[in-house]
């Protein structure tokens, strides 16, 4: 066992020692056994086409609790990796993981409190509201470089050590060692069963919110709002993020998935199929991902929802939302974007509308100037952006909490990669709150609407087992 560093705040990075990265090749095996090389926070990313990060201990951190979160740690992400000097592949280089609450600044909300920025332990105290309890240790954004970090990336892993120059070298080769012995495989550990469920919605409240979202679409310039409920149910034992991401690896290849330890006990995590961007250099990828049908049960039916998606003027126009959207908001960053042709995405349990986007940056640009620019795109928020945001906070019985915010990592190049964390649940213990939200537009159907809400609870409610009385 490697004990942690102690955490280093990026706000005190005049007193913090240097620190100094260094990395080994791993051969086959096991990533998981580096749970067990620091005994304190983790995460997990894993990217639909290749990269994984598993991340354990902090190294540094940046949280920020005002309300202009993206922003900040935009300003202050250089300061997490200064003095870090990384020696090793840039496969293995050190990572910031984390993200970021759904909701910024309220129109004319707090000022912004400036001595918020220094300790872990006073985040919640000093957040805004009264935060809902499934969310303790989830300030408005987080990020850790991991004082240990395993990266799979095009079929190599690279363990990464990042500590005192003095420490460095010692705790790689205990880390190696634990690595080397650990067990093979965590995906197949207990499934925990669901005891007990409890909706945030009634069938009663939600016809009544998505009227008033309908009725608000057709009184005033909102033209879509995405509306959320949560599910939360207690499970007969805590859930293991690394075993459920596995096996939602297995049922969702096709998503991301992602963990990510509060500073309270609780672990948000789940398997999104929505990219926010992805920057390399000066070249970014992103998407629209809205409209949604079911899978069906036999291929016909498949084809026949599939046929219903491409033809709908609703859901294409749910679709085109979004599109117009991450065009627009990119328009001032982007040297060049290309709209790529309209597919489906098909899931396990539910088909979607997707246009992928890519094209090239102005040079400079971080990946969080990217995702300040479209968080939350209308496939999350709706339009237009803060009217629509201010009425699912008026409209919405939940805390969002991290839900369908960004969430991902960046680089000390300003690289990096975001997903939008939607099919996501946030556990505390035994209890587990899981989240869905669907796009309301003009002539939109309360019960057609609950219907894909279930759907979309279903990825990650599905992996646990069904209370049997
Ligand atoms: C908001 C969610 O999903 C989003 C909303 C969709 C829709 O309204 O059709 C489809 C995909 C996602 O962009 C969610 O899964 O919670």
């Amino acid at each position: 066992m490697v004990s942690a560093p102690g955490g280093h705040t990026a706000s005190s990075t005049t007193e913090r020692p240097a620190l100094t990265s260094r990395s080994r090749r791993l051969g086959d095996g096991s990533i998981a056994g580096i749970l067990d090389t620091v005994d304190d926070h983790g995460h997990c990313w894993s990217a639909p086409d290749g990269l994984e990060l598993v991340g354990r201990g902090v190294a540094t951190e940046l949280t920020v609790t005002r309300p202009d979160r993206i922003e900040r740690v935009r300003d202050r992400a250089a300061e997490l990796f200064a003095g870090i000097d990384h020696d090793g592949p840039p496969a293995s280089r050190p990572r910031a993981v984390g993200g970021f609450t759904f909701h910024g600044a309220r129109e004319g909300g707090s000022p912004p409190n400036r001595t918020d920025e220094t300790s872990r332990d006073r985040v919640d105290e000093t957040a805004p509201g009264a935060r809902r309890a499934m969310w303790r240790g989830f300030p408005p954004a987080r990020f850790v470089v991991p004082t240990v970090q395993v990266t799979v990336d095009d079929g190599e892993r690279w363990v990464t050590v990042v500590d005192r120059e003095d420490e460095v070298a010692d705790r790689l080769g205990d880390v190696v060692s634990a690595l080397e012995s650990a067990p093979r495989d965590r995906t197949d550990g207990p499934t925990p069963t669901i005891e007990n469920r409890a909706r945030s919605t009634t069938t009663d409240e939600w016809h009544r919110q998505v009227d008033e979202a309908v009725h608000a679409i057709a009184t005033t310039d909102l033209e879509k709002i995405v509306l959320a409920q949560a599910l939360t149910v207690d499970l007969d034992q805590p859930v293991d993020p690394i075993s459920t991401l596995g096996r939602l690896g297995g049922r969702y290849p096709e998503c991301y998935r992602f963990s990510f330890d509060g500073t309270a006990g609780g672990t948000f995590f789940g398997a999104p199929p929505e990219r926010l961007i992805a920057k390399r250099g000066d070249r970014f990828e992103t998407e629209a991902l809205a409209g949604s049908v079911p899978r069906g049960e036999t291929p016909d039916e498949d084809s026949a929802h599939a046929e219903r998606l491409r033809h709908s003027d609703k859901l294409d126009a749910e679709h085109a939302f979004v599109v117009d959207a991450i065009r627009s908001n990119l328009d001032p960053i982007a040297e060049s974007l290309t709209v790529d042709t309209q597919q489906i995405k098909r899931l396990a349990t539910i088909q979607h509308l997707q246009t992928p986007m890519f094209g090239r940056l102005d040079g400079g640009t971080h990946v969080l100037d990217v995702v300040a620019a479209l968080h939350p795109t209308p496939a999350v928020g709706g339009v237009p952006q803060s009217r629509a945001c201010e009425s699912i906070r008026s409209i919405e019985p939940i805390d969002r909490g991290w839900y369908a915010a960004p969430i991902g990592w960046f680089d000390a190049h300003g690289d990096g990669e975001f997903a939008v964390g939607i099919r996501s649940g946030v556990a505390n213990g035994t209890a587990l709150s899981v989240f869905a939200g669907n796009g309301i537009v003009a002539g939109s159907d309360a019960a057609e609407e609950a219907d894909e809400i279930e759907l979309k609870l279903r990825s990650i409610i599905d992996e646990f087992g069904r209370e049997t009385a």
